[in-house]
């Protein structure tokens, strides 16, 4: 990849969603495709390394690859489900009079093979019950007495077969329906009553159809679906203020305490507010109104903090330090933009940085794995600095394009915790002056105001100048991050929407602020 002191931008694009235009993504003439280019291919998309062994081995210089060099079982093939069948019950569907004749002709038993959906696994139990019952039918019709008279003259004027055991292996059970007919048989005139559990073939008539793998939601639907719950509540309270009112001095300050609930701040509830004001003061409005104006105005906040990660290659590596509290989501981040790097054609090399953790570090193993990207680790409880000195060193041997390096998880109330990421950032800046070149910073979008705090003491500390907002697929709370965005004006580059390799997306401001405010 051509470099030199030409500083490329690399940037991830947005796609086109319900109308929203695709924004440009700027790239030097010339110059190779950009991530964006690479990854909007979706044959690329698709042929995202995944599986360890299309991953390129790892540089010999990496420290603990052998000691990671897990059985297979460790990456990500999932051991598969034993089918779930549909349990048949035997159900009395019907029951069927039948006149008894003399037993002079037999009665019989009809078993039938018909081709049932594969789902249907185990030996019905009704269907055993009535096959066993068959050679006792027959054979109680040649012998009119005993057996036969017990079955053709219950005591109690109704008999139900009952369903005996029989070896699996020899009835394929799967592929069995079994009717039991009573006619064509001459009947002995009597009162009694046979009563025919018709179960299985009656059943399989109200079977439910083999049901087709659940359609995975595309990455609009999970944001909408996580955002769904607020943005409902929001939408009640603004009904409620507005219901027979009009837009006033008491429905706009009730409207303001809504929109502050809601995380979206006190900056952006009066923008709100005020664009209300400014059109429609004195008149009746709708909630859907009200809505549209507040997706706009919200758009306006996230419109300029919605960028591209740019990735400057005229530093080789490009350093990414991963930060954040605990669980908000970094090691899980860091395997899906790695996925997206080396699919753009980049070399990538990993960093745990998490040293307190022996399942962070195994985790970021795994998602080397997957991606194809090298991981420089050192043992429990290693200087963090130190491993992320090292690891520098170790991508620049390896003429790496990216080294994003993990780091522990950490309040931000825990002073020494982070002074220990002040030193990490201190100790990069001795390679690479410039280095860490992107100081992301992970938001779980399931917290709440407390976010806000987060990137006030990380981005002093750190110097965080990235975010990436996660588990938006979850019960999610976005609107914090309008009021993140309205006060730090930090870029969001992405925003996770799943915990698989590809669901990480570009943060495009309409889509959130419509998810948000519930506009279709
Ligand atoms: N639903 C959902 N889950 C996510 C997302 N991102 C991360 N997770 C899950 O959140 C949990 C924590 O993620 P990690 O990547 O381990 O978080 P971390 O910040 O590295 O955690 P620490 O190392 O403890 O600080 C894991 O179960 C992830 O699978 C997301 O976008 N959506």
């Amino acid at each position: 990849m051509a470099l030199g002191f030409i500083k490329k931008i690399f940037s991830f694009g947005k796609k086109e969603v319900e109308g929203v235009p695709v924004e440009e993504t700027p790239t030097v003439p010339g110059a190779s495709p950009t991530v964006e280019q690479v990854y909007e291919d979706t044959a690329a998309q698709e042929a995202l390394p995944v599986a360890a062994e299309t991953a390129p081995v790892a540089a010999e210089s990496v420290e603990s690859q052998a000691a990671y060099a897990e059985p297979e079982a460790v990456v990500d093939e999932p051991a598969p489900e034993p089918e779930i069948l549909p349990e048949i019950e035997p159900v009395i569907v019907e029951q069927v009079e039948i006149a008894i004749a003399p037993l002079e002709d037999p009665v019989t038993a009809k078993i039938e093979a018909a081709p049932l959906p594969e789902a249907v696994g185990e030996p019905d139990e009704a269907a055993i019950a009535a096959l066993e019952t068959v050679p006792e039918i027959e054979a109680a019709a040649e012998e009119p007495s005993g057996a036969a008279a017990e079955l053709l003259e219950p005591p109690m004027g109704e008999r139900v077969i009952e369903p005996v055991a029989i070896p699996a292996p020899e009835i394929p059970a799967a592929e069995i329906a079994v009717s039991i007919e009573p006619a064509p048989v001459p009947v002995k005139p009597s009162s009694s009553k046979v009563t025919v559990s018709r179960t299985v073939e009656e059943k399989q008539a109200d079977e439910p159809l083999p049901v087709e793998p659940e359609k995975r939601l595309t990455w609009f639907e999970r944001l909408r679906k996580g955002l769904f719950r607020s943005s409902q509540q929001l939408g009640d309270s603004i009904g409620s203020i507005f219901t027979k009112r009009k837009l006033d001095e008491d429905t706009l300050q009730d409207l303001e305490d809504v929109l502050i609930q809601a995380d979206l701040g006190m900056e952006t509830a009066i923008r709100i507010t005020d664009a209300l004001s400014a059109t429609r003061y004195g008149k009746d409005i709708s909630t859907e109104e009200v809505r549209t104006i507040m997706a706009s105005e919200i758009e306006k906040v996230l419109g300029p903090v919605a960028k591209p990660l740019e990735l400057d290659l005229s530093h080789k590596p490009h350093v990414i330090l991963v930060v954040g509290v605990n669980g908000t989501g970094k090691t899980t981040t860091i395997g899906k933009l790695a996925a997206k790097l080396t699919a753009g054609g980049l070399n990538v090399m990993l960093a745990a940085g998490d040293t307190f953790r022996a399942a962070a570090i195994e985790q970021l193993h795994i998602w080397g794995k997957r991606t194809g990207a090298p991981v420089v680790s050192s043992k429990l409880g290693a200087d963090a600095a130190g491993l992320a000195f090292d690891a520098w060193k170790q991508a620049k041997e390896a003429g790496s394009d990216v080294l994003i390096i993990d780091t522990a998880g950490r309040l931000q109330n825990r002073a020494e915790l982070m002074e220990e990421l002040a030193k990490i950032v201190r100790v990069l800046g001795k390679n690479d002056p410039e280095a860490p070149h992107t100081v992301l910073q992970t938001l779980d979008a399931t917290t709440g105001q407390n976010a806000l705090n987060q990137v006030e003491i990380f981005r002093n500390i750190a110097g965080v100048n990235g975010l990436v907002m996660t588990k938006l697929d979850g019960t999610a709370r976005g609107g914090i991050l309008v009021a993140i965005s309205a006060k730090h004006k930090l870029p969001v580059y992405f925003i996770g929407v799943g915990e698989q390799v590809e669901d990480l997306e570009p943060f495009a401001a309409r889509d959130f602020a419509k998810a948000i405010a519930g506009v279709a």
